[in-house]
């Protein structure tokens, strides 16, 4: 079978031609989209494998002319410009498949053959126009094109996702670029955030209710799913949903229809479902604490998205990012040194993206100089980052604790250090024997401290840990 390669990096092309060769391929290869189209109009290929940025055009841009030609011919598409226009773009053409650069050869070579052997079986979709320019999805580290392909193959299709991730690591932004960039996108997008709704409220907030359906419900109301008729329905933080809740929503992804609070009538729902959690479900399951029936129900097509500190290759885009976006919110605009990003990338990040673009946001708004360095970030991250581990706390919080205390308390001058520990200690361990039912060995463990110092410390401040004991 014969194979027609379009790469201008002579380097690439020297070892696809030999994985290829060594699979028993024959394969032709030219280094621009003249050439190309001039190899193709004189033979037959079994498989064009195409790079993007030629010297004399987009390698995606052209493939209309030669789809309309060779309708048949499987197209794979290797890109260095690994941004989601470009996965998108790709998908769009109707490629065979997408592979960002740098690639593992084997998948490559793998991808040719059942290309190559399907011919035809990927062709005729539409040629697309470009969708997805200019959407805010930064990311160029492997793990990020593993999610840029995934969300390319469900934009045409109304499968279930499933979006797995830490808290700030950019959930909701996929799910909104799966409903924007998907068939769904002149419906509507609407979100729901299962945590933050009252438990007795979930029911009417998603399935709506009708008037008199309980106390308080005056009139007829439009539930969530209503709402995001003929768009998408995003339901974030999946794992905080109650279990009757839970009941309900998997009998409307059954049934294709809901009923409202208080209504008999059977609505039927055309509505995407995006699911998110950054709980790990499994668990969960196992406690009995979520439907193992829904988790299989929403868990079809599963998108991870790895928390920022496994790709900490994307924090120098995204920084740059979000100085722009500062910039454009009338923020000053600012630029970055080689050394504070270098800084950057090498934070824990724990609140994931959304810690990074608030802590640029603060660094456009106090920084003295417009470019900013290494010298100039690393204070202002001491005084944020650090103890941004609760990003919703926030370090003011504590500091101002500290400010109020020491003047409530106006502690003898000599002994601040030690009474301020001792007060810091007293909320400390409760909160602790609080969430070990008042289990000392636990509790000693989760603080780090010996079991003995624990017990000391505890008869000291007078705090009596069987109070914290659980009851049945
Ligand atoms: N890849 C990305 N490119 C640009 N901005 C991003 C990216 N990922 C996240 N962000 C931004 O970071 C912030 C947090 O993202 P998002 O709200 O989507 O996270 P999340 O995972 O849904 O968080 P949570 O679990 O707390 O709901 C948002 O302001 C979002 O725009």
């Amino acid at each position: 079978m014969s194979i027609l390669l379009v790469e201008d990096d002579e380097s690439i092309a020297i070892v696809i031609t030999a994985a290829l060769e060594a699979e028993g391929f024959t394969v032709a290869h030219c280094d621009s989209i003249a050439e190309r189209d001039r190899l193709l109009a004189a033979r037959a290929f079994s498989a064009l494998v195409t790079d993007v940025m030629l010297a004399d055009g987009d390698g995606i841009e052209t493939l209309g002319r030669v789809q309309a030609l060779h309708p048949d011919l499987p197209v794979i598409i290797l890109s260095a410009q690994n941004t989601l226009d470009t996965a998108v773009r790709a998908s769009d053409t109707g490629a065979f498949e997408y592979f960002p650069k740098p690639f593992d050869i084997d998948e490559l070579v793998r991808t040719v053959r059942q290309a190559a052997s399907s011919s035809g079986l990927a062709s005729g979709e539409d040629e697309g126009e470009v969708a997805g320019q200019g959407l805010p999805l930064v990311g160029r580290s492997p793990a990020m094109q593993a999610v840029f392909r995934m969300i390319t193959r469900v934009l045409k299709n109304d499968l279930t996702v499933l979006i797995l991730g830490e808290s700030g690591t950019g959930k909701e932004l996929v799910a909104e670029a799966i409903h924007q960039l998907g068939h769904r996108q002149a419906g509507p997008f609407v979100a729901v955030n299962t945590a933050a709704i009252p438990a007795d409220l979930i029911e009417s907030e998603l399935f709506g209710h009708e008037k008199g359906a309980f106390t308080g419900a005056v009139s007829r109301h439009i539930g969530k799913f209503e709402q995001a008729e003929g768009g998408t329905l995003f339901l974030d933080e999946i794992g905080d949903m109650p279990m009757q809740a839970q009941t309900r929503l998997l009998r409307a992804l059954q049934s294709g229809s809901i009923r409202r609070v208080g209504g008999r009538e059977e609505v039927s729902i055309n509505t995407r479902i995006i699911a998110a959690t950054n709980k790990d479900l499994e668990p969960m399951i196992a406690a009995g604490q979520f439907r193992e029936d829904l988790y299989y129900r929403l868990n079809v097509v599963p998108i991870h998205l790895p928390a920022l500190r496994e790709r900490a290759g994307d924090i120098e885009a995204l920084a740059r990012h979000f100085l722009v976006q500062a910039a454009g919110e009338g923020l000053p605009r600012r630029q970055l040194a080689p050394d504070a990003v270098e800084v950057l990338r090498i934070q824990p990040w724990r609140g994931n993206v959304r810690e990074l673009r608030n802590f640029i946001y603060r660094l456009a708004l106090l920084a003295r100089e417009d470019v900013i360095d290494a010298t100039a970030l690393e204070p202002m991250l001491a005084q944020s980052v650090r103890h941004e581990d609760a990003a919703q706390t926030g370090p003011s919080d504590l500091e101002s604790a500290v400010r109020h205390w020491l003047t409530v308390h106006q502690p003898a001058t000599g002994a601040i250090y030690d009474s301020a520990l001792a007060a810091f200690e007293r909320p400390l361990f409760a909160e602790i024997l609080r969430t070990t039912g008042g289990n000392q060995l636990r509790a000693a463990q989760m603080l780090g401290i010996n079991r003995n110092t624990l017990r000391k410390r505890l008869s000291d401040l007078a705090i009596d840990p069987d109070s914290f004991l659980r009851r049945p």
